[in-house]
Formats: structure tokens, C-alpha cells, sequence
């Protein structure tokens, strides 16, 4: 039975998918709570991972670890940068990832980790310094089955950040460092370690803010993370023919 991991930095963006799944918590997840679940012929395991990449990469660690996946999906809300076409409540799928923040910053601007030279990671003929592969047909079927689902969705870069862009400014900054349709805090994390576990790995989120000035008042994290939920229980309900699972 293939094995399914979906990950998210909180209980509300796994809420609906436990209930969905009917997804039972398991014993001994210690400091990681894990929930298991079998649905589509395939084994679901859910884990809320805290905010942010630390978290989110030792969780992934700990998950490839102990369970060996042979899909890893990571969730939640994200950001849309303006220019994206994406508005509150639309899915974004990610085509890669990118740790958008580490760098250099120079007196002539900021740069990249190519410029230290000091890849995050090197190993199966590929350097990763920002920018992190994610596996092209899991995310174009994803997006193909949003659509087919009537969810409205883009496909397109995901970035990485230590601190939520609460500027419009800030966006900018980041979009002229790196392409992006969404920001987020947790997925470049989750994809890094995929990779090297060489683990396909799907990053769907739900629009919960645009990249802008902050106004809470325009967020709507409950629609975002309903959304998304809505679509990975329909995903998850043909798991076991998913892309990229053996
Ligand atoms: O600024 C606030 O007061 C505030 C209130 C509630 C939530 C936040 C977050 O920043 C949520 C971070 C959480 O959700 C993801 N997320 C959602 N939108 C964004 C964004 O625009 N930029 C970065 N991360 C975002 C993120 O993955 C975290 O897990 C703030």
C-alpha cells in the first residue's frame, strides 16, 4: 500500500482532511502529532508541523525517517503576490520552491546563496542554492484535477520566507529577487528535504491574503484553508492512482 504525507503548520489546515478521512491519531508521534488514516487504497499520515521552515524541516525529516513516503503534500495558506491572477479562496499550486530570504545582502543589494557559493544542498548530480525542484507531473495532474474539481487555480513559483511580507513594497522586493505567485513560511522546508530523500513532493495551498500593506480585514484564513481542504479530500479519495505513486 503506497504511503501518503500530507503536512501543515497548523490544526485548522488539517481540521477538515482528518474529518474528511476519518483520520485517527497515532500513538507515540511525541513531539510531531501524526493522524492516520486509508483512503483511495492508499495510507494517509497527517501531520501539523508549527510554523515556519525549522519546524517544517525537521518535521519532514522526521516523517521521511519513520515512514518512508512515497508522496509528500504540504499545505495551508499562503500569500498571493499581486500580478499572480490569484485573489482570496483560489488554490496555488507550486511548480518549485525557493528559499527566498537567504542570502547576502550587499551594499549593491541583496543576493542569493550562489554568490557564497555554498549550495543548501548537493547530492544526485543537482546544487540547490535557492531555488528547490519540485516534481513537474504531480504538480501539473494536482493542477489539472483543480480544475476538473471547478476549484479556480494557478500554477506557478512558491517562495519561502522567514517574515510575512506585510507590505506591498516588501512583495516587490521579493518578486525582483525570485518569479512568485505565492509566499509562504514552510514549503521551500518540506521541499528541500523531500528532494533529499528523493521523495515526489506536491505543495497546494489556499489563498488566504494578497501580498500587500497589512490589513487583517482582508485575510480570510477559513475560506483558504477550507478550500484546499475541499480539494485534497477529493485528491486524496484517488490516492492510489496518484502521479509519481508506485
Ligand atoms: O499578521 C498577522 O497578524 C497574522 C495573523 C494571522 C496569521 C498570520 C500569518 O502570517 C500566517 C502565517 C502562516 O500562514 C502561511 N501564510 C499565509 N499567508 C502568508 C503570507 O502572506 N506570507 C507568508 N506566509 C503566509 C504561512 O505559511 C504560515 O504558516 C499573520
Amino acid at each position: 500500500m503506497s504511503r501518503i504525507i500530507v503536512t501543515a503548520s497548523t490544526r485548522m489546515e488539517l481540521s477538515e482532511l482528518l474529518i474528511a478521512t476519518s483520520a485517527a491519531a497515532l500513538p507515540g508521534g511525541g513531539l510531531l502529532p501524526v493522524h492516520r488514516a486509508e483512503k483511495g487504497g492508499a495510507e494517509l499520515l497527517f501531520a501539523q508541523t508549527g510554523i515556519g521552515k525549522v519546524n517544517a524541516a525537521a518535521a519532514a525529516t522526521l516523517l521521511c525517517e519513520r515512514y518512508a513516503p512515497d508522496l509528500i503534500i504540504n499545505t495551508g495558506c499562503g500569500g498571493a503576490f499581486a500580478g499572480s491572477g490569484l485573489a482570496v479562496g483560489d488554490l496555488a499550486v507550486a511548480d518549485s520552491e525557493c528559499l527566498a530570504d537567504e542570502g547576502v545582502q550587499t551594499p549593491s543589494g541583496w543576493r542569493g546563496l550562489d554568490l557564497i557559493g555554498l549550495p543548501v544542498y548537493e547530492g544526485r548530480g543537482e546544487r540547490l542554492f535557492n531555488r528547490i525542484p519540485l516534481d513537474q507531473e504531480v504538480a501539473c495532474r494536482a493542477l489539472d484535477r483543480a480544475a476538473a474539481g471547478g476549484f479556480k487555480a494557478v500554477m506557478g513559483p512558491f517562495l519561502t520566507v522567514s517574515t510575512c511580507s506585510g507590505t506591498a513594497r516588501r512583495g516587490e522586493e521579493l518578486l525582483r529577487r525570485f518569479p512568485g505567485v505565492c509566499e509562504n513560511m514552510e514549503g521551500a522546508a518540506v521541499a528541500q528535504v523531500a528532494f533529499m530523500y528523493g521523495v515526489p513532493c506536491l505543495e497546494v495551498r489556499g489563498i488566504s491574503n494578497m501580498v500587500e500593506d497589512r490589513d487583517l480585514s482582508r485575510w480570510d484564513l477559513k475560506r483558504a484553508v477550507g478550500e484546499v481542504q475541499r480539494f485534497l479530500a477529493v485528491y486524496l479519495e484517488q490516492a492510489a492512482v496518484l502521479p509519481g505513486i508506485h
